[in-house]
């Protein structure tokens, strides 16, 4: 089974288009099979996202999108450090693999246009890898 499900964060829409693009994308070159794209306002809100889809027999694997920008106190790391550790239990709680592909915390506006791409793409490529059971070579 290789169904994956996208959740992807509206906060700083115009930048994570771009990543759902290149998720998409990679997706489709990997052939892997995209069963959905669930747009959230933000960050907070991708764990329990995550885990209604994760519920679904057609999910093998959610690839999560996002941005934590640098804000003036320590809401980010608080925000990225909590949703990173919900993700990671989810995977174990539903042994199936979630690539996280969430820029920052503390990201500068000036770091996030090269980071899109190769973000979104590795967190389809260590679900793929996942998937494969991250057997030793
Ligand atoms: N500031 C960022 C947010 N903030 C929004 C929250 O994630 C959430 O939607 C709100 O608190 C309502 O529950 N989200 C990000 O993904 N990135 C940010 O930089
Ligand atoms: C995620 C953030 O840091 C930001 O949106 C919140 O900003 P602030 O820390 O200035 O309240």
């Amino acid at each position: 089974m290789n169904g994956i499900a996208i959740v992807v964060g509206t906060f700083h829409k115009a930048e994570t288009e771009r990543m759902l693009a290149t998720a998409v994308a990679s997706i489709k070159e990997r052939g892997l099979e995209l069963r959905a794209v669930v747009k959230v306002p933000g960050s907070y809100e991708k764990p329990l996202a995550v885990k209604r889809l994760l519920l679904r027999d057609d999910v093998a694997a959610v690839v999560v999108l996002g941005i934590i920008e640098r804000g003036e106190t320590a809401h980010g790391l608080v925000m990225g450090q909590s949703v990173s550790d919900a993700l990671i239990q989810l995977q174990l709680e539903f042994m199936k693999p979630i690539g996280i592909g969430i820029i920052g915390p503390e990201v500068h506006p000036s770091q996030i246009p090269p980071r899109l791409h190769p973000h979104a793409d590795a967190a389809v490529a260590a679900v793929e890898v996942m998937l494969r059971g991250a057997v030793e070579e």
